[in-house]
C-alpha cells in the first residue's frame, strides 16, 4: 500500500473522531460558542509559535534543497499568513496579547512532542509527525466548506479549505511517500501526532466547562 495511506488507515479512527468532534462541527455549522472559540485561538497562536520552530527544524534537517526550501517558505508562511488569521480574530475581541498565552497542558504535550521529535527522531519521522497537522487541517477545512451554513467561522474554514491548504496536504503526502524511513517509526509518530491533534479539540471543547 501506498505509505501516506497506510498511516492515514493507521489513524483513521483518531482522525474521524477529529473531523466529528462537537468543537470541529460548532466551527463548520457555526454554533461553538465564541469564548470556547477564543480559548481555542490563543492556544493555537502559542502553538503556530512552536510549529514554526518545527518547520525552521525541519528546513535544517532536510536532506534535499527543494525540500529545505519548502520547509523555510512554510515556516514563514505560519508565522506571516497563517497566524495573521489568529491576530485578526484576536483584534475583533479586542485582544492584543495573544504571546502572553498561559500554555495550556494539551498544547504544551502537543509542543513539546513535535519539537522532541524534530529534535531526537530522523527527518523521516520529522515528516510523519508534521504530516497530521498539515493534511489533517486540510481534510477538516475540506469537509467544513462543502457542509457549512454558517459564515460565523467563515475566515477559518476559508483558510484550511484553501487551495494552498489542498496543496500543502497534497505536497506532505508526497514526503511521506518520498522519504527514506522505517515505516514502524514513521507510523508511531504520524498516529501520536493525530492523537494530540484529537486532544487539543477536545481540550477546546472542554476549556468551555472551566
Ligand atoms: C493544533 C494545530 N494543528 C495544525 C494546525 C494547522 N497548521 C493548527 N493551526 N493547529
Amino acid at each position: 500500500m501506498i505509505r501516506s495511506l497506510a498511516l492515514r488507515d493507521a489513524a483513521a479512527e483518531l482522525w474521524e473522531a477529529s473531523l466529528t468532534h462537537p468543537f470541529v462541527r460548532g466551527i463548520g455549522d457555526g454554533t461553538l460558542d465564541e469564548r470556547v472559540f477564543q480559548w481555542y485561538v490563543r492556544q493555537d497562536y502559542r502553538f503556530l509559535i512552536d510549529y514554526g520552530r518545527l518547520l525552521s527544524l525541519g528546513a535544517a534537517r532536510a536532506p534535499r534543497l527543494s525540500w529545505m526550501r519548502r520547509f523555510a517558505a512554510l515556516s514563514l508562511a505560519v508565522l506571516e499568513t497563517e497566524m495573521e488569521l489568529h491576530r485578526s480574530f484576536a483584534a475583533r475581541w479586542d485582544v492584543h496579547d495573544l504571546e502572553a498565552t498561559v500554555v495550556e497542558p494539551a498544547t504544551a504535550a502537543y509542543c513539546d512532542f513535535l519539537l522532541r521529535v524534530a529534535s531526537l527522531g530522523d527527518f523521516a519521522e520529522l515528516v510523519a509527525a508534521v504530516a497530521p497537522c498539515m493534511w489533517g487541517y486540510a481534510e477538516i477545512g475540506t469537509a467544513l466548506a462543502s457542509s457549512a451554513t454558517s459564515a460565523r467561522y467563515g475566515e477559518w474554514i476559508e483558510m484550511y479549505a484553501s487551495e494552498e491548504f489542498g496543496e500543502l496536504a497534497a505536497w506532505s503526502r508526497e514526503l511521506l511517500d518520498e522519504v527514506e524511513g522505517d515505516l514502524d517509526r514513521m507510523r508511531e509518530a504520524f498516529v501520536a501526532s493525530s492523537r494530540h491533534e484529537l486532544a487539543f479539540w477536545e481540550a477546546a471543547w472542554q476549556s468551555a466547562a472551566a
